[in-house]
């Protein structure tokens, strides 16, 4: 990627999008990267980020507005401009503080800036347009579908499966959480310190948090940078949201026990295991990539933790690995679309589609069955995703159980929506092998 240290801040929003956009890059990493190579003031830097995910998050309705202002179909314009003209029309659009002609303005000097001089004229003539127009009347477009998707900028195929599986009211609020901005979350380290101590320690640090809405060991940061923090350097603290948590409540674990987490980096789940098993016992941390299996190690050796090992294995090949009934716990946190992380991650409602869905599905069924020859009699068998769509879910769970409906029983399973709580959206499913303990 270009150094962006000499960059505007509209320059940098401009160029992270690009590759967003057109080269497929994850938005949270390519914002990290780029502001953390750039010489831009904290202020700039807020600025930064809203414009990008704004961006990304209303993306469909960008395009649209764009589409009507234009005699060409927007899909045709220059990429460049592409780029320019919907991060200056989500400005013009939705953000208050920023005067119109400052927005159209900064939008046309990009385009001169960026190679694109030649075209400030047809810059300046549409985002003039937009600025006069402004949004469309969505109350008249009448199929439910494409109301939603358009007035909450979803993908249209989405919101119809959406609508299907959870009703029109359920997917509205989803749709319309995922434009929200996404807190940030910890989870305070037992064996290292209580809720109330961490919370003071912050604060003297200047970080202020309020307790979550879920799990009893998580706090909310409300104001300040935990990631800078000498309790996070110190292990007082792992950043991880709600929902997550639960799943690892789920697992029921106790200390001493020999836990599998099946598909385990970045390690958020297995360092959350191993302190609610005082550090005592095992826990192995199966993940396919060697490279993000470091993360894990990092994490542990962060946390002061003992308990955990590292292994790199497809899990789809668990049973071919271990002896069938190994652990007392497994953990199958499944590779999955991520749809119930939109609001962190605008950009995966842009790069999934059905056909990955099918496909991670009958992954999903692949782990879960060698994962479950694994466990133990007795033992708890935990199923769960970072995304509402039943195919990935209800679907896996059911078809799995009906195979084995003579050796595991379905204990709780629930979908956590992320208008709920505020917290990311996920499925837990919780079973038992039948069978004595041993
Ligand atoms: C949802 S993430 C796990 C998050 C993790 N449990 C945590 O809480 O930090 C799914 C993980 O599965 C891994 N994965 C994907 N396919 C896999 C496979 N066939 N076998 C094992 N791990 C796999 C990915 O590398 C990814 O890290």
């Amino acid at each position: 990627m270009a150094k962006t240290t000499n960059h505007t801040p509209r320059m940098n929003a401009a160029h992270i999008l690009d590759r967003v956009f057109f080269e497929e890059a994850y938005s949270h990493l390519a914002l990290n990267e780029a502001l953390q190579d750039s010489s831009l003031s904290e202020v700039d830097n807020r600025f930064v980020t809203e414009v990008v995910y704004g961006t990304i998050k209303r993306l469909n309705t960008l395009d649209y507005v764009l589409e009507q202002t234009m005699k060409q179909p927007f899909r045709k314009t220059d990429r460049r401009v592409k780029t320019i003209l919907r991060m200056s029309a989500y400005q013009l659009l939705y953000m208050d503080r920023i005067p119109e002609r400052a927005a159209i303005n900064e939008g046309v000097e990009l385009a001169k800036r960026w190679g694109r001089g030649g075209l400030k004229g047809f810059v300046n003539g549409v985002l003039r347009t937009v600025a006069r127009q402004g949004l469309p009347d969505f109350k008249r477009i009448s199929d439910p579908v494409q109301r939603i998707a358009l007035e909450t900028s979803h993908p249209e195929w989405l919101v119809r499966k959406w609508v299907q599986a959870y009703g029109e009211d359920v997917c509205r609020a989803m749709c319309e959480t995922n434009l929200k901005r996404a807190y940030t979350t910890l989870r305070v380290n037992r064996l290292q310190t209580d809720r109330d101590t961490l919370q003071r320690d912050l604060q003297a640090e200047g970080i202020e948090t309020s307790a979550g809405n879920l799990s009893p060991d998580s706090l909310i940061v409300t104001e300040g940078q935990a990631m800078h923090s000498a309790s996070f350097a110190k292990g007082a603290f792992s950043f991880q949201d709600e929902s997550s948590m639960l799943v690892t409540q789920a697992l029921d674990v106790e200390a001493g026990l020999n836990v599998l987490d099946a598909c385990a980096a970045p390690g958020g789940k297995t360092t959350y295991i191993a302190e609610r098993m005082y550090d005592e016992g095992q826990v192995l941390a199966n993940d396919i990539h060697p490279h993000k299996s470091m993360l894990i190690e990092q994490q542990v050796q962060r946390l002061g933790l003992e308990s955990v090992t590292t292994r790199t294995e497809d899990a789809t090949d668990l049973d071919d690995t271990f002896e069938a009934e190994t652990f007392d716990r497994v953990l199958v946190d499944a590779p999955c679309s991520g749809l119930g992380v939109v609001r962190a991650k605008p950009d995966i409602k842009w790069q999934m589609n059905p056909e990955q869905i099918k496909e991670l599905s009958a992954l999903q069924l692949r782990i879960l069955e060698a994962a479950a020859y694994v466990l133990k009699p007795g033992g708890t068998l935990v199923y769960s995703t970072c995304t509402l769509m039943p195919e990935e879910n209800e679907e896996v769970v059911d078809a799995f159980l009906q195979k084995h409906y003579t050796s595991f029983a379905k204990d709780e399973v629930r979908s956590i929506f992320p208008q709920q709580y505020d917290s990311d959206g996920f499925f837990i499913a919780a079973m038992t092998k039948r069978g004595d303990k041993r």
